[in-house]
């Protein structure tokens, strides 16, 4: 298989299946870690690599070793695998995304913002997605009548905070996520609660329903519930690591042990919240997003800036959300026609939010 971000978070999980189902790696795409990425080659002996850029390739341990946006499409199309785990983080994965579905690969997508900013031109029926909450309900799935679904957040990294010390918080606190150890964005996400937002999205776009919405749960042990028409709840609970919706989405269906399973009676207690707007001011996008999904490239685009802004220390935290809002504001009337307006519009709201 292919795997785009070997050496992020999700990519390094991949790797941890990939190793223990003996899986062959035909390729590896990475960006400046090289440190790692070397280590991941000795293990896995790729084909072919490829990396952000040239000044790391002398750096490489590879004969076949390339840079570039377009040379990550190249090994798409070049190579024999059948999967590619895409596990990019921002817009950067959408192209990768759509030139796999392209060659008639199947996709294993950790890079939701592929579905966030283009959902309407990508095929789900090529994608396995790998996020806990999508797993979690793919796998509660039934031939019964479904209501509503739900995800849970796990509140970020400033749930417990008092309110108004959010305008001051460092970014190091901001990356500190109480449950899951991710990649830096995604853990911004996750304490602005646009991770729930994007995944509300993803969840439309993959199950094609609209009742959707999402609650605080502290522990990150149920990831996803389904509300059926006879007024059952069933929930995904699985103890919080990739890995089991990461050998799903490779592999399809798996009787290995993957994780331990949850032991309730040592969690003991479980604590749910409703997401409060004061905390998450993106949340009161919620419904105006679900309304109108060709809303994500705008958001996608606002947040992708503004989180990188807060991660140079250029802004607060409580900017990131306001960049945000501000955005959807402006351009709340887009009509994305082809793929080829979602890079226009991507573009302009880029432009707009680093004025
Ligand atoms: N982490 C998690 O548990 C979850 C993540 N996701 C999603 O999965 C995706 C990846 O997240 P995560 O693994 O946390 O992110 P990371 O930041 O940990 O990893 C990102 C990967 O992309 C690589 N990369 C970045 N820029 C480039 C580039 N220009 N060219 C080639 N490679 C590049 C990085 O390389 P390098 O590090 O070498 O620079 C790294 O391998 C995101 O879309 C996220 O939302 C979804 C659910 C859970
Ligand atoms: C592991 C995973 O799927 C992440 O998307 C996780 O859900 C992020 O945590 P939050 O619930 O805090 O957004
Ligand atoms: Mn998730």
């Amino acid at each position: 298989m292919i795997v785009l971000g070997s050496t992020g978070s999700i990519g390094v999980n991949t790797l941890n299946i990939a190793r223990k189902f003996n899986l062959n790696i035909e390729v590896l795409v990475a960006g400046t870690n090289i440190k790692v990425l070397n280590e991941q080659i000795k293990e896995f002996n790729p084909k072919k690599v490829v990396i952000a850029n040239k000044e790391n390739l002398k750096d490489v341990n590879h004969n076949d070793v390339s840079f570039g946006e377009d040379a990550i499409l190249e090994a798409i199309e070049n190579s024999t695998s059948k999967t590619v785990v895409n596990a990019l983080v921002g817009f950067l994965g959408l192209k990768p995304t759509l030139k796999a579905i392209q060659c008639g690969k199947k996709i294993a997508l950790a890079n939701k913002e592929s579905l966030v900013v283009a959902g309407k031109f990508i095929d789900q029926t090529k994608l396995n997605p790998i996020d806990s909450e999508h797993f979690g309900l793919w796998y509660l799935l039934q031939d019964k009548k479904i209501n509503s679904m739900l995800v849970t957040a796990s509140g970020g990294s400033f749930r417990d905070y008092p309110l108004e010390s959010l305008a001051n918080v460092t970014i190091k606190e901001a990356l500190n996520h109480p449950n899951w150890s991710m990649g830096s964005k995604i853990t911004i996400d996750s304490a602005t609660m646009t991770n729930k937002m994007f995944e509300l999205m993803e969840a439309a776009w993959l199950f094609d329903i609209r009742k959707l919405d999402a609650i605080i749960e502290t522990k990150s042990l149920i990831h996803a519930l389904i509300n059926f028409c006879d007024g059952s709840t069933t929930a995904h609970i699985a103890n919080a690591s990739m890995q089991l919706p990461i050998a799903y989405a490779i592999l399809g269906k798996c009787d290995e042990e993957i994780l331990k399973p949850v032991d309730l009676v040592e969690v003991s207690s479980l604590e749910f919240r409703k997401i409060e707007t004061q905390r998450y001011p993106i949340w009161e996008l919620k419904d105006e997003i679900l309304n109108n999904l060709d809303l994500g490239v705008v958001l996608n685009a606002a947040n992708e800036v503004a989180v990188s802004k807060f991660l140079n220390g250029e802004i607060g935290f409580l900017d990131i959300s306001k960049m945000s809002l501000d955005a959807i504001n402006k351009y709340n009337n887009v009509k994305p026609k082809t793929i080829e307006d979602i890079f226009e519009i991507d573009k302009e709201v880029r432009i707009y939010c680093e004025s």
